[in-house]
Protein backbone atom coordinates (compact mmCIF):
# COMPACT_ATOMS: atom_id res chain seq x y z
CA UNK A 1 0.00 0.00 0.00
CA UNK A 2 1.20 3.38 -1.05
CA UNK A 3 -0.45 6.76 0.44
CA UNK A 4 -0.08 9.78 -2.27
CA UNK A 5 -0.40 13.29 -1.33
CA UNK A 6 -1.88 15.16 -3.62
CA UNK A 7 -1.29 19.55 -2.38
CA UNK A 8 -3.21 22.14 -3.87
CA UNK A 9 -1.25 24.34 -6.67
CA UNK A 10 0.26 27.46 -5.38
CA UNK A 11 1.66 29.15 -8.79
CA UNK A 12 -0.41 31.73 -9.95
CA UNK A 13 -3.37 30.86 -11.45
CA UNK A 14 -2.84 27.35 -11.07
CA UNK A 15 -6.17 25.75 -10.82
CA UNK A 16 -5.44 22.47 -12.19
CA UNK A 17 -5.22 19.63 -9.62
CA UNK A 18 -3.21 16.17 -10.66
CA UNK A 19 -5.92 13.58 -9.39
CA UNK A 20 -9.69 13.73 -10.35
CA UNK A 21 -12.43 12.08 -8.51
CA UNK A 22 -12.59 9.06 -11.00
CA UNK A 23 -8.39 8.75 -10.28
CA UNK A 24 -8.98 8.43 -6.55
CA UNK A 25 -10.92 5.06 -7.31
CA UNK A 26 -8.43 4.36 -9.44
CA UNK A 27 -5.55 3.99 -6.77
CA UNK A 28 -8.41 3.76 -3.95
CA UNK A 29 -9.60 -0.12 -6.20
CA UNK A 30 -5.89 -0.85 -5.97
CA UNK A 31 -5.29 -0.54 -2.34
CA UNK A 32 -3.75 2.54 -1.92
CA UNK A 33 -4.64 5.91 -0.02
CA UNK A 34 -4.47 9.19 -1.56
CA UNK A 35 -4.62 12.33 0.79
CA UNK A 36 -6.07 15.54 -0.85
CA UNK A 37 -5.34 19.24 0.59
CA UNK A 38 -8.46 20.75 1.05
CA UNK A 39 -10.35 22.90 -1.81
CA UNK A 40 -7.09 21.61 -4.12
CA UNK A 41 -9.81 20.78 -6.77
CA UNK A 42 -12.08 23.40 -6.47
CA UNK A 43 -10.47 25.51 -8.92
CA UNK A 44 -11.00 22.30 -11.83
CA UNK A 45 -14.44 21.88 -10.32
CA UNK A 46 -14.43 18.96 -8.44
CA UNK A 47 -15.38 19.52 -4.35
CA UNK A 48 -14.02 18.10 -1.42
CA UNK A 49 -16.68 15.84 -1.13
CA UNK A 50 -16.14 14.46 -4.68
CA UNK A 51 -13.01 13.57 -3.52
CA UNK A 52 -14.37 11.70 -0.36
CA UNK A 53 -17.12 10.24 -2.43
CA UNK A 54 -14.62 8.94 -4.27
CA UNK A 55 -12.23 6.98 -1.34
CA UNK A 56 -10.03 10.19 -1.14
CA UNK A 57 -9.18 11.79 2.39
CA UNK A 58 -9.37 15.62 2.35
CA UNK A 59 -6.80 17.27 4.85
CA UNK A 60 -6.79 20.77 6.00
CA UNK A 61 -3.54 21.44 5.06
CA UNK A 62 0.09 21.25 3.14
CA UNK A 63 2.54 20.01 5.30
CA UNK A 64 0.45 17.63 6.49
CA UNK A 65 0.21 16.17 2.70
CA UNK A 66 3.55 16.81 2.17
CA UNK A 67 4.72 14.91 5.26
CA UNK A 68 3.01 11.69 5.83
CA UNK A 69 2.91 10.80 1.74
CA UNK A 70 4.96 7.97 0.17
CA UNK A 71 4.57 10.17 -3.11
CA UNK A 72 3.33 13.46 -4.19
CA UNK A 73 1.74 13.99 -7.21
CA UNK A 74 1.37 17.77 -8.05
CA UNK A 75 0.99 19.58 -11.39
CA UNK A 76 3.42 22.31 -11.29
CA UNK A 77 7.12 22.05 -10.01
CA UNK A 78 7.40 22.78 -6.55
CA UNK A 79 8.09 26.63 -5.26
CA UNK A 80 10.86 27.89 -3.32
CA UNK A 81 7.87 27.69 -0.49
CA UNK A 82 7.61 23.76 -0.90
CA UNK A 83 11.29 23.30 -0.50
CA UNK A 84 11.30 22.73 2.85
CA UNK A 85 9.06 19.36 2.17
CA UNK A 86 11.74 17.82 0.53
CA UNK A 87 13.09 14.72 2.41
CA UNK A 88 15.11 11.24 1.48
CA UNK A 89 13.19 9.24 -0.71
CA UNK A 90 10.42 11.41 -1.27
CA UNK A 91 8.79 10.60 -4.71
CA UNK A 92 8.15 13.88 -6.43
CA UNK A 93 5.62 13.17 -9.42
CA UNK A 94 5.14 16.32 -11.44
CA UNK A 95 6.11 18.80 -14.25
CA UNK A 96 9.39 19.79 -13.25
CA UNK A 97 11.41 21.67 -16.51
CA UNK A 98 14.88 21.45 -14.91
CA UNK A 99 16.75 23.29 -17.29
CA UNK A 100 15.01 26.28 -16.43
CA UNK A 101 14.91 26.03 -12.63
CA UNK A 102 18.41 25.41 -11.27
CA UNK A 103 17.75 25.96 -7.74
CA UNK A 104 14.79 23.58 -7.85
CA UNK A 105 17.38 20.92 -9.54
CA UNK A 106 19.81 21.61 -6.60
CA UNK A 107 17.35 21.71 -3.83
CA UNK A 108 15.86 18.18 -4.65
CA UNK A 109 19.42 16.70 -4.80
CA UNK A 110 20.55 18.20 -1.78
CA UNK A 111 17.20 16.60 0.11
CA UNK A 112 17.37 13.16 -1.83
CA UNK A 113 13.70 13.45 -3.72
CA UNK A 114 13.49 10.82 -6.08
CA UNK A 115 12.02 13.09 -8.85
CA UNK A 116 9.86 12.01 -12.16
CA UNK A 117 9.43 14.68 -14.40
CA UNK A 118 6.22 14.30 -16.88
CA UNK A 119 8.20 16.06 -19.44
CA UNK A 120 10.45 13.66 -19.84
CA UNK A 121 8.48 10.45 -19.48
CA UNK A 122 8.98 8.81 -23.46
CA UNK A 123 7.50 6.01 -25.03
CA UNK A 124 8.97 5.15 -28.73
CA UNK A 125 9.87 8.96 -28.81
CA UNK A 126 6.88 10.48 -28.09
CA UNK A 127 6.27 12.24 -24.63
CA UNK A 128 2.94 10.92 -23.77
CA UNK A 129 2.58 12.98 -20.35
CA UNK A 130 3.34 16.11 -22.03
CA UNK A 131 1.35 15.45 -25.04
CA UNK A 132 -2.51 16.61 -23.81
CA UNK A 133 -0.66 20.08 -21.95
CA UNK A 134 0.69 20.68 -25.19
CA UNK A 135 -2.58 20.03 -27.32
CA UNK A 136 -4.13 22.20 -24.84
CA UNK A 137 -1.31 25.19 -24.72
CA UNK A 138 -1.23 25.03 -28.83
CA UNK A 139 -4.82 25.59 -29.24
CA UNK A 140 -4.38 28.33 -26.60
CA UNK A 141 -1.88 30.07 -28.22
CA UNK A 142 -3.93 31.04 -31.02
CA UNK A 143 -7.23 31.82 -29.26
CA UNK A 144 -5.14 34.22 -27.04
CA UNK A 145 -2.78 35.68 -29.87
CA UNK A 146 -6.40 36.88 -31.69
CA UNK A 147 -7.42 38.76 -28.14
CA UNK A 148 -3.74 40.41 -28.38
CA UNK A 149 -3.91 41.66 -31.87
CA UNK A 150 -6.75 43.75 -30.77
CA UNK A 151 -6.67 47.17 -30.47
CA UNK A 152 -8.07 47.48 -27.23
CA UNK A 153 -5.55 44.73 -26.01
CA UNK A 154 -2.38 46.32 -27.56
CA UNK A 155 -2.37 44.95 -30.47
CA UNK A 156 -2.46 46.39 -34.13
CA UNK A 157 -5.88 45.96 -34.71
CA UNK A 158 -6.62 43.04 -36.76
CA UNK A 159 -8.58 39.72 -37.21
CA UNK A 160 -6.69 36.93 -37.86
CA UNK A 161 -9.09 36.01 -40.71
CA UNK A 162 -9.67 38.72 -42.69
CA UNK A 163 -13.15 39.57 -43.85
CA UNK A 164 -14.27 39.22 -47.67
CA UNK A 165 -11.48 42.26 -49.77
CA UNK A 166 -9.47 42.46 -46.26
CA UNK A 167 -6.19 40.24 -46.28
CA UNK A 168 -5.78 37.26 -43.60
CA UNK A 169 -3.76 37.49 -40.60
CA UNK A 170 -0.03 35.80 -40.78
CA UNK A 171 0.64 33.45 -38.16
CA UNK A 172 4.15 31.80 -38.46
CA UNK A 173 4.38 28.77 -35.99
CA UNK A 174 8.70 27.41 -35.05
CA UNK A 175 8.22 23.67 -34.10
CA UNK A 176 5.80 21.42 -35.60
CA UNK A 177 5.35 19.03 -32.79
CA UNK A 178 2.22 18.59 -30.55
CA UNK A 179 1.74 22.16 -29.74
CA UNK A 180 2.76 23.48 -33.00
CA UNK A 181 0.40 21.37 -34.90
CA UNK A 182 -2.61 22.07 -32.45
CA UNK A 183 -1.77 25.96 -33.09
CA UNK A 184 -2.36 25.44 -36.84
CA UNK A 185 -5.54 23.14 -36.84
CA UNK A 186 -6.77 26.46 -34.68
CA UNK A 187 -5.00 29.19 -37.36
CA UNK A 188 -6.53 27.57 -40.36
CA UNK A 189 -9.71 26.97 -38.71
CA UNK A 190 -10.03 30.71 -38.24
CA UNK A 191 -9.11 31.48 -41.67
CA UNK A 192 -4.91 32.39 -40.78
CA UNK A 193 -2.37 32.35 -43.31
CA UNK A 194 -0.18 29.92 -41.62
CA UNK A 195 3.05 28.89 -42.03
CA UNK A 196 5.09 25.90 -39.69
CA UNK A 197 8.93 25.52 -39.02
CA UNK A 198 10.42 22.17 -37.98
CA UNK A 199 14.08 21.21 -38.18
CA UNK A 200 12.94 17.45 -38.76
CA UNK A 201 12.55 17.16 -42.71
CA UNK A 202 10.11 13.52 -41.91
CA UNK A 203 8.02 16.19 -39.58
CA UNK A 204 7.58 18.78 -42.46
CA UNK A 205 6.51 15.79 -44.31
CA UNK A 206 4.25 14.63 -42.07
CA UNK A 207 2.77 18.30 -41.48
CA UNK A 208 2.42 18.42 -45.13
CA UNK A 209 0.57 15.16 -45.38
CA UNK A 210 -2.34 16.24 -42.61
CA UNK A 211 -2.47 19.71 -43.96
CA UNK A 212 -1.56 20.15 -47.09
CA UNK A 213 -2.15 23.26 -48.89
CA UNK A 214 -3.62 25.11 -46.07
CA UNK A 215 0.09 25.65 -44.48
CA UNK A 216 3.56 26.30 -45.76
CA UNK A 217 6.11 24.03 -44.91
CA UNK A 218 9.51 25.98 -44.28
CA UNK A 219 13.26 23.88 -42.84
CA UNK A 220 14.64 25.51 -39.71
CA UNK A 221 17.15 27.56 -40.54
CA UNK A 222 18.10 31.22 -39.45
CA UNK A 223 17.18 32.17 -42.78
CA UNK A 224 13.50 31.01 -42.93
CA UNK A 225 13.22 31.95 -38.99
CA UNK A 226 14.06 35.68 -39.53
CA UNK A 227 11.87 35.92 -42.82
CA UNK A 228 8.82 34.07 -41.04
CA UNK A 229 8.83 36.37 -37.89
CA UNK A 230 8.89 39.46 -39.85
CA UNK A 231 6.12 38.53 -41.92
CA UNK A 232 4.07 37.37 -38.85
CA UNK A 233 1.27 39.11 -37.01
CA UNK A 234 1.20 36.29 -34.45
CA UNK A 235 4.56 34.36 -33.90
CA UNK A 236 3.96 31.23 -32.05
CA UNK A 237 7.50 28.89 -30.31
CA UNK A 238 6.53 25.70 -29.95
CA UNK A 239 10.31 24.06 -30.41
CA UNK A 240 11.80 21.23 -27.68
CA UNK A 241 14.74 19.45 -27.70
CA UNK A 242 13.49 17.05 -24.42
CA UNK A 243 14.87 18.16 -21.12
CA UNK A 244 16.82 20.52 -23.02
CA UNK A 245 17.00 24.57 -22.75
CA UNK A 246 15.50 25.98 -25.96
CA UNK A 247 17.60 27.17 -28.73
CA UNK A 248 17.01 30.69 -28.97
CA UNK A 249 16.09 30.75 -32.12
CA UNK A 250 14.53 33.89 -32.73
CA UNK A 251 16.93 37.16 -31.99
CA UNK A 252 16.62 40.18 -31.05
CA UNK A 253 17.50 42.11 -34.10
CA UNK A 254 13.97 39.60 -35.67
CA UNK A 255 12.15 40.81 -33.49
CA UNK A 256 13.08 44.65 -34.02
CA UNK A 257 11.58 43.39 -37.90
CA UNK A 258 8.15 42.53 -36.89
CA UNK A 259 5.16 45.19 -36.96
CA UNK A 260 4.14 47.46 -34.11
CA UNK A 261 1.34 45.62 -32.60
CA UNK A 262 2.37 41.99 -33.44
CA UNK A 263 1.90 39.13 -31.20
CA UNK A 264 4.66 36.58 -29.90
CA UNK A 265 3.61 33.51 -27.94
CA UNK A 266 6.29 31.77 -26.87
CA UNK A 267 4.85 28.79 -25.58
CA UNK A 268 8.30 26.92 -24.97
CA UNK A 269 9.02 29.24 -22.02
CA UNK A 270 8.78 26.54 -19.89
CA UNK A 271 12.14 25.07 -21.31
CA UNK A 272 13.55 28.66 -21.63
CA UNK A 273 11.64 29.75 -24.56
CA UNK A 274 12.89 30.35 -28.05
CA UNK A 275 12.93 34.56 -28.41
CA UNK A 276 15.76 36.30 -26.93
CA UNK A 277 13.90 39.63 -26.12
CA UNK A 278 12.36 37.40 -23.04
CA UNK A 279 14.09 37.63 -20.26
CA UNK A 280 11.03 36.59 -17.96
CA UNK A 281 8.37 34.39 -17.67
CA UNK A 282 5.31 35.82 -17.41
CA UNK A 283 1.97 35.12 -15.19
CA UNK A 284 -1.81 35.08 -15.80
CA UNK A 285 -2.52 37.90 -13.93
CA UNK A 286 -0.11 40.05 -16.15
CA UNK A 287 0.13 37.55 -19.14
CA UNK A 288 1.83 39.99 -21.89
CA UNK A 289 4.65 42.78 -22.27
CA UNK A 290 5.75 45.20 -24.59
CA UNK A 291 9.32 45.34 -26.33
CA UNK A 292 9.98 47.15 -29.57
CA UNK A 293 6.22 47.26 -30.09
CA UNK A 294 5.59 43.95 -29.76
CA UNK A 295 3.39 42.03 -27.16
CA UNK A 296 5.38 39.21 -25.73
CA UNK A 297 3.42 36.21 -23.99
CA UNK A 298 5.66 34.37 -21.96
CA UNK A 299 3.52 32.05 -19.39
CA UNK A 300 4.66 28.48 -18.65
CA UNK A 301 1.58 27.42 -17.05
CA UNK A 302 -1.05 27.71 -19.76
CA UNK A 303 -3.06 24.95 -19.22
CA UNK A 304 -3.67 26.36 -15.48
CA UNK A 305 -6.16 28.65 -17.49
CA UNK A 306 -8.13 25.89 -19.29
CA UNK A 307 -8.24 24.10 -15.63
CA UNK A 308 -11.09 21.69 -16.31
CA UNK A 309 -10.12 20.33 -19.66
CA UNK A 310 -6.74 20.44 -18.68
CA UNK A 311 -6.89 18.70 -15.47
CA UNK A 312 -9.14 15.76 -16.89
CA UNK A 313 -7.10 15.66 -19.87
CA UNK A 314 -3.75 15.51 -17.63
CA UNK A 315 -4.74 12.84 -15.50
CA UNK A 316 -5.65 10.53 -18.58
CA UNK A 317 -2.12 9.70 -18.84
CA UNK A 318 -0.64 10.28 -15.65
CA UNK A 319 -3.03 8.09 -13.33
CA UNK A 320 -1.72 4.92 -15.17
CA UNK A 321 1.76 5.69 -14.13
CA UNK A 322 0.93 6.45 -10.30
CA UNK A 323 -0.50 3.02 -10.68
CA UNK A 324 2.41 1.47 -11.70
CA UNK A 325 4.38 3.14 -9.03
CA UNK A 326 2.10 2.56 -6.51
CA UNK A 327 1.42 -1.38 -7.45
CA UNK A 328 5.07 -2.06 -7.72
CA UNK A 329 6.79 0.22 -5.87
CA UNK A 330 9.78 2.75 -7.31
CA UNK A 331 12.23 0.13 -7.45
CA UNK A 332 10.50 -2.77 -9.65
CA UNK A 333 8.19 0.42 -11.53
CA UNK A 334 11.59 2.19 -12.46
CA UNK A 335 13.27 -1.16 -13.63
CA UNK A 336 10.64 -2.84 -15.70
CA UNK A 337 9.82 0.38 -17.12
CA UNK A 338 11.88 2.31 -19.96
CA UNK A 339 8.85 5.03 -19.63
CA UNK A 340 9.44 5.74 -16.22
CA UNK A 341 13.39 5.67 -16.32
CA UNK A 342 13.25 8.08 -19.02
CA UNK A 343 11.31 10.17 -16.51
CA UNK A 344 13.55 10.03 -13.66
CA UNK A 345 15.43 13.43 -13.43
CA UNK A 346 17.12 13.18 -9.78
CA UNK A 347 17.21 10.77 -7.53
CA UNK A 348 19.68 9.54 -4.52
CA UNK A 349 21.77 13.75 -5.07
CA UNK A 350 22.33 12.85 -8.37
CA UNK A 351 20.42 13.89 -11.83
CA UNK A 352 20.07 11.23 -13.81
CA UNK A 353 18.46 13.36 -17.09
CA UNK A 354 21.44 13.32 -19.39
CA UNK A 355 19.84 16.69 -21.45
CA UNK A 356 19.31 18.34 -17.80
CA UNK A 357 22.70 17.11 -16.67
CA UNK A 358 23.74 18.62 -19.80
CA UNK A 359 22.25 22.05 -19.42
CA UNK A 360 22.69 22.89 -15.97
CA UNK A 361 26.50 21.73 -16.39
CA UNK A 362 26.13 18.80 -13.86
CA UNK A 363 27.35 15.43 -14.07
CA UNK A 364 24.82 12.99 -15.21
CA UNK A 365 24.41 9.54 -13.14
CA UNK A 366 22.49 6.80 -14.61
CA UNK A 367 19.33 6.11 -12.72
CA UNK A 368 20.94 2.31 -12.31
CA UNK A 369 23.83 4.01 -10.96
CA UNK A 370 22.19 6.60 -8.67
CA UNK A 371 20.17 4.04 -7.40
CA UNK A 372 22.32 1.23 -7.17
CA UNK A 373 22.35 0.05 -3.38
CA UNK A 374 18.69 0.07 -3.66
CA UNK A 375 18.37 -2.32 -6.55
CA UNK A 376 20.86 -4.66 -5.15
CA UNK A 377 19.06 -4.37 -2.11
CA UNK A 378 15.37 -5.51 -3.96
N1 LIG B 1 3.87 27.29 -21.66
C1 LIG B 1 3.10 26.26 -21.35
O1 LIG B 1 2.16 26.37 -20.58
C2 LIG B 1 3.31 24.94 -22.01
C3 LIG B 1 4.48 24.71 -22.66
N2 LIG B 1 4.68 23.55 -23.34
C4 LIG B 1 5.98 23.45 -24.00
O2 LIG B 1 5.89 23.63 -25.40
C5 LIG B 1 7.10 23.13 -25.98
C6 LIG B 1 6.74 22.28 -27.21
O3 LIG B 1 6.14 21.08 -26.78
P1 LIG B 1 5.63 19.95 -27.80
O4 LIG B 1 5.02 20.54 -28.99
O5 LIG B 1 4.86 18.98 -27.00
O6 LIG B 1 7.00 19.25 -28.22
P2 LIG B 1 7.22 18.26 -29.46
O7 LIG B 1 8.39 17.43 -29.11
O8 LIG B 1 5.95 17.59 -29.83
O9 LIG B 1 7.57 19.25 -30.64
C7 LIG B 1 8.75 20.00 -30.67
C8 LIG B 1 9.14 20.22 -32.11
O10 LIG B 1 10.25 21.11 -32.11
C9 LIG B 1 11.02 20.74 -33.23
N3 LIG B 1 12.35 21.34 -33.12
C10 LIG B 1 13.41 20.99 -32.34
N4 LIG B 1 14.44 21.81 -32.58
C11 LIG B 1 14.02 22.71 -33.52
C12 LIG B 1 14.64 23.79 -34.19
N5 LIG B 1 15.92 24.15 -33.95
N6 LIG B 1 13.92 24.48 -35.11
C13 LIG B 1 12.63 24.15 -35.36
N7 LIG B 1 12.00 23.12 -34.78
C14 LIG B 1 12.70 22.41 -33.88
C15 LIG B 1 11.03 19.21 -33.17
O11 LIG B 1 11.44 18.65 -34.42
C16 LIG B 1 9.58 18.94 -32.83
O12 LIG B 1 8.79 18.73 -33.99
C17 LIG B 1 7.79 22.36 -24.85
O13 LIG B 1 8.79 23.16 -24.27
C18 LIG B 1 6.68 22.12 -23.87
O14 LIG B 1 7.14 21.88 -22.55
C19 LIG B 1 3.73 22.57 -23.42
C20 LIG B 1 2.54 22.74 -22.76
C21 LIG B 1 2.25 23.91 -21.97
C1 LIG C 1 3.72 21.45 -19.68
C2 LIG C 1 3.55 22.33 -18.53
O1 LIG C 1 4.51 22.71 -17.91
C3 LIG C 1 2.23 22.75 -18.15
O2 LIG C 1 1.23 22.23 -18.67
O3 LIG C 1 2.10 23.65 -17.30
Amino acid sequence: MMIIGIPKEIKNNENRVAITPAGVVTLKKAGHRVLIEKDAGIGSGFINEDYILAGGEIIANASEVWNDSDMIMKVKEPLASEYGYFRRGLILFTYLHLAAEPALAAALKEKGVVAIAYETVSVNRTLPLLTPMSEVAGRMSILLGTQFLLKNNGGQGILLSGVPGVSRGKVSIIGGGVVGTNAAKMAIGLGADVTIIDMSADRLRQLDDIFGTQIQTLMSNPFNIAKAVAEADLLVGAVLIPGAKAPKLVTEAMVKTMKPGSVIIDVAIDQGGIVETIDKITTHDHPVFEKYGVLHYSVANMPGAAPRTSTMALTNVTIPYALQIANEGLLRAIAGSDALKSGVNVANGSITCEAVAKDLKEEYVSIEKALKQEFLAN
